[in-house]
C-alpha cells in the first residue's frame, strides 16, 4: 500500500470524458444519491438568494470583492459533505492553487430561465465542477467569436483538429457532475437557453448522450426535456484569497 501511488485524476475519470468535445469535459452521472440531493436542496438558505431578471443565485462563503478576491472563510458543511469529499477521492482539485474548491455559486433556473453564453474568466483556477439538482437542463457549448477574423485561413493546430463537434449541448441530469478543465474552460463559451423545453435530444445532438444515466427518459418523451426547476452548485478555486487579518492590516497600511 505504502508504495502504490494513488491513480492520477484524469486516469480515474477517463471513462467519463466527453470525447467529441475539445479537452476537457467529463460528465459523471449519479455522482450523488437522491437522498443526498434532497438533503442539499433543503439546506440551501432561503434568505440568501439574489434575484436577477432570468434566474436567482447565491454565493458561498460570500460574493467576491470587486477585484475578484475571496474573503477567506470555510464553506458550510452541507456543501462539503459528501461532494467535496468525493472530489478529494478523485483528486479533482489537486493541481489548483489551494488544492480544493473555496467557492460555490448556486444558480436556480425555473422553467423558461437561462444564462447568456459566457466564459467564467480570470478569477478562478481552470477546474470547474458543477453538480446538478432537481431537474435536467441543456448546457449549450459554443466557440468564442474569432478575435482575428482577417486571419481566416491561417489555421492553428487546435482549429484544424476538427474531430470535435462544436457548437453542441451537454445534457445535465439531476445528481450528475460536470467537470470542465483547461482549454475547454479558456476557449469555449457556455450558456443555457431560456426555453421551457429542450428539444431534439438524441445521440447526434447531445455530446454526452452515451454517458447519460438514463437516455430512455428522453427517448420516451420524443427527444424532449420539459424544463422544471433546476439548481446547480458550481465549485471553483478562487485564485485571490485575503484573510480577514491581512485585510485589516492592509486597511491600516493605506492610512
Ligand atoms: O448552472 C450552470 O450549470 C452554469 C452556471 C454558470 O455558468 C456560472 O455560474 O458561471
Ligand atoms: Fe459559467
Amino acid at each position: 500500500m505504502a508504495n502504490s501511488q494513488p491513480p492520477k485524476t484524469l486516469e480515474m475519470i477517463e471513462r467519463y470524458k466527453i470525447k467529441t468535445l475539445p479537452p476537457d469535459f467529463y460528465y459523471i452521472p449519479d455522482f450523488i444519491s437522491k437522498e443526498e440531493e434532497e438533503s442539499i436542496l433543503q439546506k440551501i438558505p432561503a434568505q440568501r438568494w439574489i434575484t436577477l431578471s432570468h434566474r436567482r443565485l447565491q454565493a458561498h462563503p460570500s460574493t467576491l470583492t470587486k477585484n475578484n478576491t475571496l474573503l477567506a472563510s470555510p464553506l458550510p458543511q452541507w456543501l462539503i459533505k459528501p461532494v467535496v469529499e468525493r472530489f478529494e477521492t478523485l483528486g479533482l482539485f489537486n493541481d489548483t492553487p489551494h488544492k480544493a474548491p473555496n467557492h460555490v455559486l448556486i444558480n436556480e433556473y425555473k422553467s423558461g430561465e437561462g444564462i447568456m453564453p459566457h466564459e467564467d474568466g480570470g478569477a478562478y483556477a481552470h477546474v470547474v465542477a458543477t453538480v446538478s439538482l432537481g431537474a435536467s437542463i441543456c448546457l449549450d457549448i459554443t466557440a468564442k467569436p474569432d478575435p482575428h477574423p482577417e486571419e481566416q485561413g491561417v489555421e492553428t493546430p487546435t482549429e484544424s483538429a476538427s474531430q470535435y463537434t462544436v457548437p453542441t449541448r451537454i445534457l445535465q441530469e439531476p445528481r450528475s457532475l460536470l467537470i470542465t478543465i483547461g482549454p475547454a474552460y479558456e476557449n469555449l463559451l457556455h450558456g443555457i437557453a431560456s426555453v421551457q423545453v429542450d428539444e431534439n435530444l438524441n445521440v447526434q445532438t447531445v455530446a454526452n448522450w452515451e454517458l447519460l444515466s438514463d437516455p430512455t427518459v428522453f427517448e420516451k418523451a420524443g427527444g424532449r426535456n420539459e424544463r422544471a426547476t433546476r439548481v446547480s452548485l458550481t465549485y471553483r478555486d478562487v485564485l485571490k484569497v485575503s484573510s480577514a487579518a491581512s485585510k485589516v492590516l492592509g486597511g491600516l497600511g493605506r492610512r
